[in-house]
């Protein structure tokens, strides 16, 4: 991968920097809702879609032409521990089937017509097994942010948001134990599908992870180092990218989440132009969402990663901006308005 030189602290300045929604754009958006013909309100949430994307993209009406799904993919010292229910092999080779287009999100990329791109980060050298101290270096933390930043260019208008790296929702799991507090527990679910005294083994691991790195952990951004993962600080450095670069975006599952919390710890207000694009079967990604004040757009029982609860969101938010640009006013339309 290119080595880009970055620092955590260069990470913080860019979220000191976020610039916040087009207030202007966000009030057209509101302006025109009232206009369309249909009942006030009827399309609910689509409505709050619609001034969010406008707010976000900064221009009126909004659009989406140019949907991108990216797919970090990154290795976990801790996987060697038991943690996950599939081999770590299974990032790498998923690479390839990305690529042959046999994944689950390429057929959701197809039919939401967005463009998949798909960016390892080192497989051959996973992250340090962080029951036994930090997973990643400052400078490999950052560089994984800063090659995250690089997957946003300019004329994309939607970005979902995913990740591969077996291991994750330890990772996951560990983030938000450390940031959110409660009980390792609260936040360790099945995964691939981990249970019995596997399941003990990562709710341990999780335990441990916190505990080893307590005394490094002296901000949200030493956290992430810590306890995330390469794909994880790619997907935290994306997203501040997306905001700079007037890019909304869709968050995936437990795992994307879990690297986007981060950011949200350090700043309440930094997740602002991101939407969760599903609610994941995995039990943490629920009591998450609810930290971050986020509403889900979909809960299908979904569990996979690799951005595919994102990537099929990409549907409610095109159908939201379709309506929005596209339906007829009362006058346009001589239909009268309410009695
Ligand atoms: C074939 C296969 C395809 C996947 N696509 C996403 N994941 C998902 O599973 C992993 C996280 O679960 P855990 O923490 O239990 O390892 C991540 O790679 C995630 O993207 C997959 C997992 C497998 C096995
Ligand atoms: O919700 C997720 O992100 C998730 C759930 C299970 C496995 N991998 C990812």
């Amino acid at each position: 991968m290119p080595q880009p030189i970055a620092t955590l602290d260069e990470m913080r300045r860019i979220l000191a920097m976020s610039p916040g929604p087009d207030e202007a754009a966000r009030a057209k958006a509101v302006a025109r809702e009232r206009l369309l013909t249909k009942p006030a309100g009827a399309l609910g949430r689509l409505e709050t879609i619609t001034e969010w994307l406008a707010a976000w993209q900064g221009r009126h009406p909004p659009d989406i032409r140019r949907p991108r799904t990216v797919v970090f993919a990154g290795n976990h010292g801790v996987a060697a521990r038991g943690v996950s229910a599939y081999p770590a092999s299974v990032t790498q080779q998923m690479m390839a089937n990305f690529a042959a287009g046999g994944a689950a999100v390429n057929q959701l990329c197809t039919t939401m017509d967005a463009d998949l791109r798909v960016y390892e980060l080192d497989l051959e050298h996973p992250t340090a097994d962080f029951t036994q101290g930090p997973a990643m270096g400052e400078e490999a933390c950052a560089r994984a942010m800063a090659y995250g930043m690089m997957a946003v260019e300019q004329g994309i208008d939607l970005l979902a948001l995913g990740e591969m790296g077996i291991g994750n929702t330890t990772a996951a799991a560990a983030l938000a134990h450390a940031l959110f507090g409660g009980t390792a527990a609260d936040w360790v679910g099945p995964g691939t599908g981990v249970a019995g005294p596997a399941l003990a083994t990562k709710t341990a691991a999780v335990e441990a992870a916190v505990a080893a790195n307590r005394a490094a952990m002296t901000d949200p951004f030493e956290t992430l180092r810590c306890l995330g993962g390469y794909e994880l600080a790619a997907i935290a450095g994306a997203i501040l990218a997306a905001r700079l670069g007037r890019v909304p975006v869709l968050l995936d599952g437990y795992a994307a989440t879990a690297a986007a919390a981060v950011l949200f710890a350090a700043d309440a207000r930094a997740l602002d132009h991101c939407l969760v694009g599903h609610c994941s079967a995995e039990p943490g990604h629920r009591r998450l969402l609810a930290r971050l004040g986020q509403e889900p757009l979909l809960d299908l029982g979904m569990r996979l990663g690799e951005g595919s609860g994102a990537t099929l969101a990409i549907a409610i938010v095109k159908a939201a901006a379709a309506c929005h640009a596209g339906m007829a006013t009362f006058a346009e339309a001589r239909v009268d308005g309410p009695a």
